[in-house]
């Protein structure tokens, strides 16, 4: 029987998609060129869905997919009830807070813009700092240049993007790395395909596993 898998567009589409052709997944070379939202792979009685990111867990939440690939940021912020089995180690980077290097503490109720309002005003919760969230869909940066928050909080890979628009990071939130998930009925009624994947998953993951969930 077909097993579906929601992958997400965009960054970690690549790496995972590598990471399952290195696990002995032959799949298509028109894989990554392709525009369509569903893929079916018949020989490997697959099916993918590509699907926005932060959309992923949803899609696994609910059943239509059962195993799938998101980021930690994601599992974070979405808090989607799916079994969260394997540290894929790809697309790592992490969650920071960010300001001008001209920002001071000490305004009541301060602004903070972020994509990820849960985990931000989680984090400031438990810095004893109440703050407001202002929740933005990117161009984060843009915030504290603009006046619109003092701090931001968001994902920081090379740095690259904080260092031209001007801006500094004040403190590390976490590591993120991209997680296979799972959707709970299906872990249970088609444990054997799904541990046979994690096992093949497991064996190409690189690095040493040591992130912390
Ligand atoms: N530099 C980075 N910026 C953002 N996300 C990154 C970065 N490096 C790795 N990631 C991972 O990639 C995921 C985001 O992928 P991507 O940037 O393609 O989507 P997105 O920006 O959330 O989606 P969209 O812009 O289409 O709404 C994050 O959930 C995170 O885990
Ligand atoms: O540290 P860096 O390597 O520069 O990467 C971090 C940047 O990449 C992401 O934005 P993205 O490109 O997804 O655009 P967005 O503003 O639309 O979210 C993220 O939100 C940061 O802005």
């Amino acid at each position: 029987m077909t097993l579906t898998m929601a992958m997400p567009k965009g960054r970690i589409f690549e790496e995972a998609v590598q990471l399952l052709r290195s696990a002995g997944y032959n799949l298509p070379s028109s894989f990554e060129q392709s525009r369509k939202l569903i893929i079916d792979v018949p020989n490997e009685s697959l099916r993918f869905i590509l699907a926005k990111p932060m959309d992923v867990p949803t899609y696994v939440e609910h059943g239509v997919a059962d195993v799938g690939v998101a980021g930690k940021d994601v599992m974070l912020e979405e808090k989607r009830d799916v079994h969260e089995v394997l540290d894929l180690n790809i697309s790592a980077c992490h969650l920071a807070v960010a300001a001008l290097p001209t920002y001071q503490r000490g305004e009541l109720n301060p602004k903070v813009a972020s994509k990820y309002p849960n985990v931000a005003s989680q984090f400031f919760k438990e810095q004893g700092e109440q703050v407001e969230i202002i929740k933005l869909n990117g161009s984060i940066e843009l915030a504290p240049i603009m006046g619109l928050a003092g701090r931001i909080v968001d994902i920081v890979s090379t740095g690259q993007t904080l260092k031209e628009n001007g801006l500094v990071e004040l403190e590390q939130i976490r590591k993120i790395t991209s997680r296979f998930i799972v959707n709970p009925a299906s872990y249970r009624m088609r444990a054997g395909e799904i541990h046979d994947m994690v096992e093949r998953l497991a064996t190409v993951i690189e690095g040493d596993g040591s992130e912390d969930h």
